[in-house]
This record gives structure tokens, sequence and C-alpha cells, in this order.
């Protein structure tokens, strides 16, 4: 046996063996400060991170950054962040890193959209003109039925209203809510065009997310009022004079319906853009108007025939708040 092997042996007689416990104790001991290093090195990088998105927002958008922070404005507010994910339709998850991440990847969609859409491209109007929005053939087939459900409802807005009773010429699918006006909807004509309202609805839906630069389906509205006019060419009833649709409606549909009765005149003007430029329409049965909010417009008289349009007052719906009931 060699002089090392010797020395070794001798080494290895004196240690003696730690007992379990001690060893086990200083494993998790040492563990357990891994953990708390490797703890805190990932809160400090994702604190960098949320403050990197912080700036990212910055950037992308100055009025949501006020909406989601916290009362310095200078980080997230977790709760408004959850607020206003809320208000877009989405879901909080309830991380704030996560929910961050998801709001500055909206905020990039709608920058690309909007740089898509036609605000930015210069297509400065918030109305449109869409021809055969609804196929002409099948408004064509429900005339008969549209004629056979019109009623005159006329509107009584009070004494002292400007309007007084004089608006007699339309008939009601929808009529919203403590309206002073007391009407009822008229069943029969709700049967008849209740379908086609509501694809009016989807399609103006869709519309306004382009308009606005919003993401596809993230805006819902609901119908205020919804009523088919029948002008004719006779005195207080051949015309609607320039107007807005009202302060509270968030935006219009104006459908025009096939008629049995030519006419004349009856052209659609509408005041948008800036400068400010007068836009003349004369639509075809199917043909849609879009409107944004207070878009004044005229709808111009008639000189002979009778002229049909379906009309939708609509209001944006406000997002359920996570406590609500789906
Ligand atoms: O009949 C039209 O073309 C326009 C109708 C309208 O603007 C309205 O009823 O508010
Ligand atoms: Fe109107």
């Amino acid at each position: 046996m060699s002089t090392a092997c010797i020395m070794l042996s001798n080494h290895r007689s004196h240690v003696r063996p730690l007992p379990l416990l001690v060893t086990t104790a200083a494993l998790t001991a040492g563990f357990a400060w891994i953990l708390l290093l490797w703890r805190k090195r990932s809160a400090a990088a994702e604190e960098r991170e949320i403050a990197a998105l912080f700036h990212q927002l910055q950037d992308l958008s100055k009025a949501v950054c006020m909406v989601v922070s916290d009362a310095r404005s200078t980080s997230f507010s977790q709760r408004n962040l959850a607020k206003y994910l809320t208000q877009r339709g989405l879901e909080p998850s309830g991380q704030l890193l996560q929910d961050a991440k998801v709001l500055v990847s909206i905020l990039r969609d709608d920058a690309v959209q909007k740089a898509n859409s036609g605000a930015e491209r210069g297509r400065a109007f918030a109305h449109e003109l869409k021809k055969s929005a609804v196929d002409p053939q099948r408004l064509a087939n429900l005339f008969p039925d549209i004629k056979a459900s019109y009623v005159q409802q006329p509107l009584d807005y009070g004494r002292n209203s400007r309007y007084g009773d004089q608006w007699r010429i339309s008939c009601y699918l929808v009529v919203m809510e403590n309206w002073k006006p007391k009407i009822l909807p008229h069943e029969p004509m709700l049967r008849c065009l209740g379908s086609v309202m509501s694809e009016c609805v989807n399609m103006f839906e869709d519309w306004y997310c382009q308009l606005k630069g919003y993401r596809l389906g993230s805006k819902k509205f609901g119908v205020m009022n919804a009523f088919v006019t029948r002008y004719r060419a006779v005195h207080g009833e051949d015309e609607l004079q320039k107007h807005i649709d009202g302060a509270n409606v968030d935006g219009s549909v104006i459908l025009a319906l096939p008629t049995d009765e030519p006419f004349q005149g009856g052209a659609l003007h509408v005041w948008d853009g800036k400068p400010k430029q007068e836009l003349v329409y004369t639509m075809d049965a199917g043909d849609c108007i879009f409107l944004d909010t207070k878009i004044w417009h005229q709808a111009k008289p008639i000189s002979c025939g009778s002229r049909w349009a379906l009309v939708l007052f609509l209001r944006l719906e406000k997002a359920p708040s996570p406590s609500q009931p789906v």
C-alpha cells in the first residue's frame, strides 16, 4: 500500500458523519434562501416589465394612461386598469402584469386599425351610405306586409314643446322607456320588420367600430326608437326639416324601403366633414345611411308618390361590469 493511501484512510477514520436532522435543516434553509432570492429577483423583473409597459402606454395614449393610472399618473392602478378593460368588453385577470400586457396589446391594435381606417386617411366623414345593405328583393317581398301594418301614430310632445303634436307619419317598432310622447310599439310592424331592424343594428355596429378604429365586435348598441315613416306629397307629411336625432342618440340608421307609388324629390341631405360639406343622397330601396351622433341631416320634400323609410335611433350600451350577472 502506498503512503498516499494510508494517509487517506487515516483521515477518513477521524470524520464523524453529521446527524441526518442537521443536514436536512441546512439543506432546507439553503433551498428556502435560494427560493427567496429567486422570488425577489422575479418580483423585481416583473416590476421592471410593468414600468416598461407603463412607458409604452404613455406613448400610445395619454388619455388612456390617465384613466388607468394612479392619482399621480406615475404607475398603473390595478383597479382602474381592470375597470377600463371591462369597459372595453374584456375580462381582467386580476394580475397586474397580465392586464397591463393586454392593455398595451389592444392599444397597439387600435393604433394599427386607426392608421388603416378612413378617419386617418382623410375620409373625414362621420356618416356613410351603404348601397343595397339589405337585399332589395327581400324588402320588395315584405312591402305588402309593411303597408298593411302601417298606421299613423301621432306624437304628442306636450303643449309646451315646439314639436306639439304635428308629427303623425311614423309607425313605431320600438319606443324608448319613459318617452314623453305616450305611444306603444305597433306589434304588426315589429313582427314584419324586426329581423331587418336587428340586421341594421349589426351592420351599424361594424361600421361604427371601423369608423372609430375600435376592435370589431367591441361596441354594442341598443335600439332607443325604431319607426317606419311614410312621406306623402301633402303639407306636413312630405319632408323632415334639418335636424339632429337628439342629444342622447349615439347613432342612427336610415334604411330606404320600397314603395308602390314612385316619388320625386325626397333626397337625404347630410352636413358633415371638416370643413362642413352638404352631401346629397338619392337612396334606392335597400340602401342604408349610417350616421354618427349629432350629424345634421334633412329629408327633402317629395312632390308626388310616397316614400317609405325605416329609421333607428341607437344608444351605445355600456359593457357589463364583472359583478353583474351575464
Ligand atoms: O326619412 C329620412 O330619410 C330621414 C329620417 C330622419 O332623419 C328621422 O326620422 O330622424
Ligand atoms: Fe333624423
